[in-house]
């Protein structure tokens, strides 16, 4: 049991009957429980319109644990009772009042020292209202600490970002927010920091002198599903690479930090984001394009087109796909592009970072541009999480021949069971007041700025060939032309690809 009294608090969940809340949250609060993360001070309130009973809702907690690969074990009951429902519409001032008494009597029932934690697990045009009236009605606290836990999409653009920005620090502080995202929480994006800062074999050659690209894939096998209404106002663009492609260049790309204080990884972060070269609208074309998926068959089943899909208009010319290059102005990069590409109903789910390293000046095996093989380090997010090197070896029994050979280190491998699950360690870091990975708000507003003149080029030039990638493919052909064009093309991504190409 752990009895470090920073984890006692409330949290309070706006949204709790919805998706995020049942397949993420309420499995990730029991599995910190379960692992003695949590001790019995905490209490967790559910908040959203449907009538439910505190029993209904412990019910509906039970399932989503039941229904998440965590195994109940004989506390669950004892787990259960920390919860509680409020029902009513978060647009409704009076009711903060309600939840607040509720929240003063679980303290009390609980010993918990009056810190507060609101988990907005909602509708983002519902942030700004919550946050005011916590604020309004007295329900951040002045006892303990106050923290506002913010879902995605922080905005649809610069502006509506920056207004909503706005709206929340009304009531919260910059450091009292903790903006979501959950690339931040995966553990191998993580381990970017300890693959390039721990080892002396890679930092050295992490530069342009030494790296000749690097690519950074997110794919994914599913469509929108149920989320059309979303997604067709939303897009690729806003809906990864905004965020977490645009994250993960910046954890590539970031000078070692003097430290690993969270201020200090931000300060570099965002200086790799403001480094990155600006396109001006016409220049758009030239760096990044988009697709639109198609019907098609994966893994031997037929699935509809982005058009045909429910809530998505059947005109629809929003993007399912987008390929970028980013060039990264400065000393380290200048030189080397950083491709990105991510998609839906792609050939498969997997999440990759690939290094390319430059060739020798004199390689003494070249005979051909056949026998030539970079070495690679390749990074595996997910589904598997590792690293590989491919270097090149000797071709058994064929004299000055060389082959790729490749080292695999499986990070999932060592013990899946304790691997947690990226919400877990994001909540229990917020807990804990550590928003190290959480974005900041200056993320936030330079990753919108790049990203907003894409959007004006794409609204100046509507494309005239979408649907133009099958389901099941990684996306079309102009994709693989932006490298192609560069001399370079993309690295395969499957687990047991054949990197000899
Ligand atoms: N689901 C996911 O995998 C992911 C979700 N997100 C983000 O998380 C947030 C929530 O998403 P998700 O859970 O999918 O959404 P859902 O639509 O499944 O859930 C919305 C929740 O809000 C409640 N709600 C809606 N209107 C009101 C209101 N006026 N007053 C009180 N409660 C209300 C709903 O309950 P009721 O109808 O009972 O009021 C429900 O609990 C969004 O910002 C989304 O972008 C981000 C990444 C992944
Ligand atoms: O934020 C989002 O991410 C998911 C992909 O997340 P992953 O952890 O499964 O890689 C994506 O499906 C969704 O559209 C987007 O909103």
């Amino acid at each position: 049991m752990n009895n470090d009294n920073r984890t006692y608090c409330s949290i309070v969940i706006f949204g709790a009957t919805g998706d995020l809340a049942n397949r993420k949250l309420f499995p990730s609060i029991y599995s910190l429980y379960k692992k003695g993360k949590l001790n019995e001070n905490f209490s967790v309130i559910g908040v959203a319109r449907r009538e439910l009973d505190n029993e209904a809702f412990r019910n509906n907690v039970r399932t989503s644990i039941q229904e998440s690969k965590i195994e109940l074990v004989d506390n669950v009951e004892t787990f259960l009772s920390h919860f509680h429902y409020v029902s009513f519409d978060v647009t409704d001032k009076q009711h903060y009042q309600d939840l607040n008494m509720l929240l003063h009597d679980l303290e009390g029932q609980f010993n918990i020292p009056g810190n507060r934690m609101f988990y907005m697990a909602m509708a983002p045009e519902f942030f700004g209202t919550i946050a005011s009236y916590l604020k309004s009605e007295g329900v951040t606290n002045d006892q303990g600490w106050n923290r506002l836990i913010i879902e995605k999409p922080f905005g649809h653009d610069l502006p509506s970002a920056q207004k909503l920005n706005n709206d929340i620090r009304e009531a919260f502080q910059e450091d009292e927010i903790y903006r979501i995202d959950h690339y931040l929480g995966k553990a191998m994006v993580q381990n970017i920091e300890v693959i390039r800062f721990a080892n002396a074999i890679f930092e050295p050659l992490w530069n342009n002198r030494y790296i000749s690209n690097i690519q950074i894939t997110s794919s994914e096998s599913l469509g929108v599903e149920d989320r059309g209404g979303y997604y067709d106002q939303a897009g690729a663009l806003r809906d990864m690479v905004q965020n977490h492609m645009l994250q993960m260049v910046s954890l590539l790309a970031m000078e070692p930090p003097i430290s690993l204080t969270t201020e200090e990884i931000r300060s570099e972060k965002i200086k790799v984001l403001r480094a990155i070269k600006r396109m001006t609208v016409d220049e758009v074309d030239q760096y990044f394009v988009r697709g639109q998926y198609d019907e098609g068959n994966i893994y031997g089943k037929d699935v509809p087109a982005y058009r045909s899909e429910n809530k998505v208009d059947p005109q629809s010319n929003t993007e399912t796909f987008v390929a970028g290059k980013l060039s990264i102005n400065n000393f380290r990069w200048a030189g080397v592009p950083i491709y990105i590409r991510t998609g839906k109903r792609m050939t498969e789910k997997s999440t990759k970072v690939v290094i390319q390293f430059k060739e020798l000046p004199m390689n003494l095996y070249y005979k051909s541009e056949d026998n030539m093989h970079p070495n690679l380090l390749i990074i595996h997010i997910q589904p598997d999480e590792g690293i590989s090197i491919v270097l090149n070896g000797k071709k058994l029994n064929i004299p000055g021949e060389t082959t790729p050979v490749k080292l695999d280190y499986c990070n999932n491998c060592l013990d899946e069971s304790n691997n947690p699950e990226a919400y877990e360690k994001l909540l229990y870091d917020a807990i804990l007041g550590d928003s190290t990975n959480f974005t900041h708000w200056d993320e936030v507003a330079l990753s919108w700025q790049f990203v907003d003149t894409i959007y004006k080029a794409w609204e100046n030039n509507k494309v005239s060939d979408f649907p133009n990638y099958r389901s099941g493919t990684m996306g079309p052909k102009v994709a693989d032309d932006l490298l192609a064009e560069d001399g370079f093309h993309w690295w395969p991504i499957l687990d047991d690809s054949d990197y000899s190409i």
